[in-house]
């Protein structure tokens, strides 16, 4: 039985194609650029459509409209819960929750049954607290590096950015381009450290999951971390199976 996962963010829809575990495809759209016609990238017929979303209605509605067009198949969508798979959410609206957040918090319970951070550096750079119990004990929203950026760009007068910066140097910049990017690295450089020596809070977890399109960058500040790139979409079946 084969079946389609989707994680729509902000910036990216990622998806992969299931059969009995193993990955058959996997991809990424643009969530802005999206449309119909990008589902032919899927060479399967899946059975089963699952869905984790914070991308808006207006996404999700085109989503379901071109899977319904394409496979005659209706999406199923994943929500945040006051609780499921052992995982107790903090909020007193749980469904305030971004489902991205929760979804990786289930998957990343089930994977380490222990206090633990889960990270997702995605368009937001979320931080959430699992303590030993499964309990959720807050957590963090940053910019992620690239809107760290943009929002340097969109809200100063003489700050241009000439050249993309590819390389994570946290390094002092010696033109305003890397001194932008270097500047954004260095945030994500103080967060690993901070995760590593001890974050604020009573609860103290020492084991920390990375997943996200920027998440990479920072497992590698943290070498004991796991880094679990389909974390959201692992947690897809903790909610709807
Ligand atoms: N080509 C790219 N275009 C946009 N963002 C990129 C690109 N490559 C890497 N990124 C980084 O990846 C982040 C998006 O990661 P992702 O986990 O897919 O986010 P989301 O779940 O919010 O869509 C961006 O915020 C940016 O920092
Ligand atoms: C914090 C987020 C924007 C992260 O989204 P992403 O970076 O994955 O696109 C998303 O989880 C969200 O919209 N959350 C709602 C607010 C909350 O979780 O409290
Ligand atoms: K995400």
């Amino acid at each position: 039985m084969k079946r389609l996962e989707l994680d729509a963010g902000n910036t990216f829809i990622k998806w992969r194609l299931l059969d009995a575990g193993v990955v058959l495809a996997r991809g990424r759209w643009s969530t802005a650029g999206f449309s119909a016609e990008q589902l032919v990238e899927c060479p399967y017929l899946p059975s089963r459509v699952w869905l984790s979303s914070v991308a808006g209605d207006g996404v999700n509605s085109a989503l379901t409209a071109a899977v319904q067009q394409r496979w005659q198949l209706p999406v199923e969508q994943a929500y945040s819960a006051a609780a499921a798979a052992g995982v107790v959410n903090s909020y007193a609206c749980p469904e305030r929750m971004g489902v991205d957040r929760w979804l990786a918090m289930l998957a990343a319970w089930n994977r380490i049954g222990k206090a633990c951070w889960v990270v997702d550096c995605g368009s937001a750079i979320t931080v959430d607290l699992l303590d030993d119990q499964g309990r959720h004990g807050g957590g963090y929203i940053l910019p992620g590096l690239r809107l760290m950026q943009q929002s340097l760009l969109g809200n100063t007068a003489e700050i241009r950015v000439e050249r993309e910066v590819e390389q994570a140097s946290v390094l002092p910049g010696c033109d305003t381009s890397s001194a932008v990017a270097h500047g954004a690295n260095l945030q994500l450089l103080a967060l690993a450290q901070l995760l590593r020596a001890g974050m604020p809070g009573r609860v103290k977890a020492r084991t920390v999951v990375v997943t996200g399109g920027d998440g990479a960058q920072l497992a590698e500040m943290i070498p004991e971390a796991e880094w679990c790139p389909d974390l959201v979409m692992d947690g897809l079946s903790w909610a709807l199976e």
